[in-house]
């Protein structure tokens, strides 16, 4: 009898049953005869080619059971060298599959039907007997998640046939956690599969043995769908796939990943028995996989978004990449919820609302409609999408990246489980440093709402959309934070989430002065001027005219794409109906000793304007952007530099503004629905 072998077990569907497997049998392991490198690799070559051919049912070799041999003792003896077509170790012990949750099947890897020389019948698995051993359960599989890290194990043509999709994300397992942007792609691919499948049908996921990689997989997927705390959701895997996830390091990042607290009742299973038998050589070394669960004791990086002591910057790039698929279904969210059509370029454009310069002209709109003011912050705008399975950055360029954060919505009297569902913010994200500690703090400063809970809100007065922010958005997270035992989790910590998040501050025309010469040298962090938001008006998507803006002289700019020509010559483009356009008779100097003007040749350079010597001066490169300003966005800022509202015009305008009669009833009208307000919350 063969060691590892079991011909007694129980016998499996028929059509599985292999003629040549009783050939096994006269065999047995050469047990003295040493092998030289050289032999070795002539023979594993010979013998690939042997189960190459095998795989086509008109050629089989009779004896096709020799490699069980081989394998078996090749295994033991030299790990370092395996054989990339033995059973994975432990495999054979391990069982098969766990019990479904929800819809989701764990799974080891099905071994195709090459593998069967090495398998014992009663222990095959391959994807004939999956499929059968659901259907006998009365589940038909509609999909299949493999996570291993290797195509050798099966080919997916058969389940083709049988009109199972096939989805391969790969998954190093040995030494790290799947990678962020994997998980994204794991939740996407099952919530997809979901929306559109009419039959509940089931998916397998599998990896190599099905815990770790496929329950840290399966565990994302509950907290992003389920009101649940990630121990509730490893217990829930540990309880289908016993004994769940194993390795320490993958428990620790999922703690990490979800900002909770481990508590310390918590303890990670030991290795199975089964995968611990099969690990160690025959000198008790543990054996080398190239798709092993099992690791070598090397501490799993943490996920990214956890910063230590690296200095921030605006440039840094936040979040997790999510699919192409998924950013496209989110741009047409946007595109629909702030009414704009797609146009000739479809959904390429960011969409947000951008303030124009003030200038001579649109200075009177001060005058003629109701203004708030704020500061301008300076560092990287972004819309923000928040979904029940994650929130999501959308930047400049229009690329959206998914961020842990968590905003729960009001539910009867607490904030229960619930969370925000397509809820569509806009602000500015900027990193504060503490004045006395130097210590650094990222906030998303949100000055808009255009969505809330899929219902658009871009018509309504901004005022109402900003009180609904703080009630709708900021609330419920300050409630939750302070009254951690009524919210969802107590184990949730705010305080490890990548970013802090605040309302930004409106103020009265009155205070601009204070804000101009008080508030904002006081700010800890970057702040280039002042914003007019109309009081009363809708969210206007791209250029609004209305919204208005105001640089220090010397920080008003331009983003020009900066070239070298072929007859080394700088060239300044801007955009034109989405076409490059040179900027002929503009020049730019790079006043920095360091900077050699080839390094920025085909990067957006953000300029701003010397008028003594009627020259661009380089201020930095915008990373954010993937095209440099529109044509008529460089006039309305040329305007602006030429009509030159200096702080004094800017604030002797504001002092009359504020002495109106309008202005004064209007704010007397403000005050009083304030205080309304106010009584109403009381009460
Ligand atoms: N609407 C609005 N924008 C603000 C506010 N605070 C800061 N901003 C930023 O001001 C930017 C518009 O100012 P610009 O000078 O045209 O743009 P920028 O600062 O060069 O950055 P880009 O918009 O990326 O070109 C917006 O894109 C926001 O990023 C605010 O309270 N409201």
């Amino acid at each position: 009898m063969i060691v590892g072998m079991d011909l007694n077990a129980s016998p499996l569907p028929e059509d599985d049953e292999d003629p040549y497997e009783t050939h096994i049998e006269h065999y047995s392991a050469p047990e003295e005869h040493v092998e030289s490198a050289v032999e070795i690799s002539r023979r594993e070559r010979e013998e690939r080619r042997k189960r190459l051919r095998s795989d086509r049912p008109d050629d089989r070799p009779v004896h096709i059971s020799q490699p069980v041999i081989y394998d078996h003792f090749y295994q033991n003896r030299n790990s370092t060298f395996y054989d990339k077509s033995r059973i994975p170790p432990g495999w054979l012990d391990c069982p098969a599959v766990g019990k479904e949750i929800g819809c989701i099947i764990p799974s080891k890897v099905p071994l195709g039907e090459s593998y069967n020389d090495c398998v014992p019948p009663g222990k095959r698995y391959s994807f004939k007997q999956a499929v059968h051993k659901q259907e006998v359960s009365g589940r038909k599989l509609g999909l299949v998640i493999d996570l291993t890290n290797t195509s050798r194990y099966y080919q997916t043509t058969d389940l083709k046939k049988k009109g199972i999709k096939h989805v391969k994300i790969q998954c190093r397992g040995r030494d790290a956690v799947p990678e962020n942007a994997s998980v994204n792609t794991f939740v996407y691919e099952v919530s997809q599969f979901l929306l559109r499948q009419k039959s509940n049908k089931y998916i397998l996921v599998h990896c190599t043995h099905g815990h770790n990689r496929t329950g840290y997989m399966i565990i994302h997927y509950l907290m992003r769908t389920q009101p649940m705390s990630v121990t509730q959701a490893i217990k829930f895997f540990s309880e289908a796939r016993p004994p769940g996830i194993y390795k320490p390091d993958y428990i620790d990042a999922l703690y990490a990943f979800y900002h909770e607290r481990r508590p310390e009742s918590l303890v990670c299973p030991p290795t199975p028995e089964w995968k611990r038998s099969s690990d160690l050589d025959l000198n008790g070394e543990a054996a080398v996989d190239d798709d092993d669960d099992d690791d070598d004791g090397a501490p799993t990086a943490l996920p990214e978004n956890h910063e230590t002591d690296v200095m921030l910057t605006n440039d840094d790039v936040l979040g997790d990449e999510i699919p192409h698929d998924q950013q496209v279904q989110m741009r047409q969210f946007c595109y629909q919820q702030l009414k704009l059509n797609t146009g000739v370029r479809g959904h390429a454009q960011f969409p947000g609302s951008h303030p124009v310069s003030l200038n001579r002209d649109n200075l009177q709109l001060l005058r003629q409609r109701y203004y708030y003011a704020t500061w301008k912050a300076d560092g990287t705008r972004y819309m923000m999408l928040i979904t029940i399975d994650g929130c999501y950055l959308i930047d400049r360029s229009f690329n959206i990246r998914r961020v842990q954060m968590r905003f729960p919505c009001w539910h009867n009297k607490g904030v229960g489980g619930m969370s925000h569902h397509l809820t569509l913010l806009d602000g500015e994200m900027i990193i504060d440093t503490l004045p006395d500690s130097r210590k650094q703090e990222r906030r998303y400063l949100i000055y808009d709402m255009m969505v809330l809970n899929n219902e658009p809100i871009i018509e309504r007065p901004f005022y109402e959309r900003w009180k609904m922010l703080e009630k709708e958005v900021i609330e419920p997270r300050n409630y939750e934070r302070h009254n951690i035992y009524q919210g969802r989790n107590p184990y949730y910590r705010f305080d490890l989430e990548p970013f802090r998040v605040r309302r930004k501050d409106f103020w009265l025309l009155s205070t601009v002065n204070k804000v101009l010469k008080e508030f904002i040298p006081k700010l800890s962090h970057e702040a280039d001027g002042l914003i007019f938001q109309g009081w009363d008006d809708p969210y206007v998507p791209r250029t609004h005219e209305g919204l208005l803006k105001w640089k220090y002289a010397q920080l008003n700019s331009v983003d020009f794409l900066f070239e070298i020509g072929s007859d080394d010559r700088e060239q300044l483009f801007l955009h034109e109906r989405g076409r490059k356009k040179l900027m002929e008779g503009n020049t730019v100097e790079f006043r920095e000793v360091s900077d050699h003007p080839p390094s920025f040749s085909g990067k957006i350079i953000e300029c701003s304007w010397d008028p003594d010597r009627q020259v661009w001066v380089y201020m930095r490169i915008r990373t954010d952007k993937s095209t440099p300003n529109d044509i008529n966005t460089y006039r309305k800022v040329m305007q602006s530099i030429n009509d030159n509202i200096t702080e004094e015009i800017l604030l002797n305008e504001i002092n009359e503004i504020i002495r109106l009669p309008m202005y004064a009833d209007r704010i007397r009208m403000d005050s009083k629905a304030h205080l309304h307000t106010n009584s109403a919350r009381r009460r």
